[in-house]
């Protein structure tokens, strides 16, 4: 079954006649079309149109299946109209803004807008053949570049310098940075998400890198805490603790497993170390079109995997004012259990 089929039977499921789709990836998704910011995807149980302007007459027609309306609103909006009178239209609740929701119901009176949450998401989680290859060629290249980047974290190098390294073998290869890097030496490495600052590396520092390509599209995210010299005792034991939560949490993951109970896995060991409190985040998320997205390896998630989704697997543990640890893989749920998408080695010295 194609996406937009998936799709049509997720709008009759939840009682809608047609969807305006305006979330970017969402658009790209359902769409084809790279350049989702200034698109729009209007989908009815019969018809699929693309909407975008001139700009991208050409780029349409080359990457999207669809019927392109080429024109800006409010001529989208009036085009679409009359096909929807009478019809529920499901918007995206969770990216509309109110002004375009306005919008929307200023050229569209004589239709029933109802806000949904969710519904191409939820598709997204479970990749095509193609994105799964587009997530491990990510994957892959940002696996070449930390091997050519590592011999460079050492000792009065900064983090920057560390940070543009990845950045410039990213973009010569032909992709970006999948956001913003976080390289966090000594004690910043006690910030989840500490971007790369010009602090100089110290001996004894263990430095978290956390970095991600983005190539055609597709998202890669993987992190590595590397010991620069000997790393002091405490955050030695702190690093097999989060190894050891990480290793148990891949190793549980297969079809039909709660994401919830992952989470709980990896933050059961970490708690047995005295690290429970020191685990501020979730386990994971899934990974594709953005960095973030379903499904979510968070506590009090009710997503359950399934094959073809594409999880991170990024267990940490954070002590302000001395340093942190996070481990992290990007695997690839099979029907028979796991394939571990990152391969850069963990050891840490
Ligand atoms: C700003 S993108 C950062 C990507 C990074 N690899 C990452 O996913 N970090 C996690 C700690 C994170 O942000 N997790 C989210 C899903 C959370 O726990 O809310």
């Amino acid at each position: 079954m194609t996406r937009l089929q998936e799709l049509r039977h997720a709008m009759a499921r939840a009682g809608l006649d047609a969807v305006w789709i305006s979330d970017p990836a969402n658009v790209r998704a359902v769409s084809g079309f790279s350049s989702g910011k200034d698109g729009k995807v209007l989908v009815t149980q019969g018809d699929a149109t693309l909407y975008t302007d001139a700009r991208y007459t050409v780029q349409a027609a080359e990457e999207s299946p669809l019927t392109a309306f080429i024109a800006r609103p409010p001529a989208t909006l009036e085009h679409a109209a009359p096909a929807l009178a009478g019809l529920r239209v499901g918007f995206e609740a969770d990216h509309l803004t109110v002004a375009a929701l306005e919008d929307l119901r200023d050229h569209w009176p004589q239709v029933t807008l109802v806000g949904v949450q969710g519904l191409v998401q939820s598709l997204r989680a479970v990749k095509t053949p193609g994105e799964i290859q587009a997530v491990r060629d990510a994957q892959a290249l940002a696996d070449r570049v930390f091997a050519e980047v590592r011999p460079l974290i050492e000792a009065g190098a900064r983090e920057l310098e560390i940070a543009s390294e990845i950045e410039l073998r990213l973009r010569r290869a032909g992709a970006q940075s999948a956001f913003d890097l976080i390289v966090a030496s000594g004690p910043r490495g006690a910030m989840p998400h500490g971007v790369a600052s010009d602090r100089v590396i110290q001996d004894g520092d263990l430095v978290t890198v956390d970095m991600g390509a983005q190539l055609r599209g597709y998202h890669s995210d993987m992190t590595r805490t590397v010991a620069v010299g000997t790393p002091g005792a405490e955050m030695a034991r702190v690093y097999r603790a989060v190894l050891e939560a990480e290793e148990a949490a891949v190793r549980a993951v297969k079809p039909g497993v709660r994401t919830a109970d992952l989470d709980r896995l990896a933050r059961d060991i970490l708690t047995g170390h005295g690290l429970g409190e020191a685990f501020a985040h979730s386990l994971g998320h899934g990974v594709g079109l953005e960095v973030h997205e379903a499904p979510s390896l968070r506590g009090t998630s009710d997503d359950v995997l399934q094959p073809g989704m594409i999880i991170t697997i990024e267990p940490g543990a954070y002590l302000p004012g001395v340093g942190g640890v996070r481990i992290e893989d990007l695997v690839l749920v099979t029907e028979g259990g796991y394939e571990v998408l990152s391969v850069s080695p963990k050891e840490l010295l």
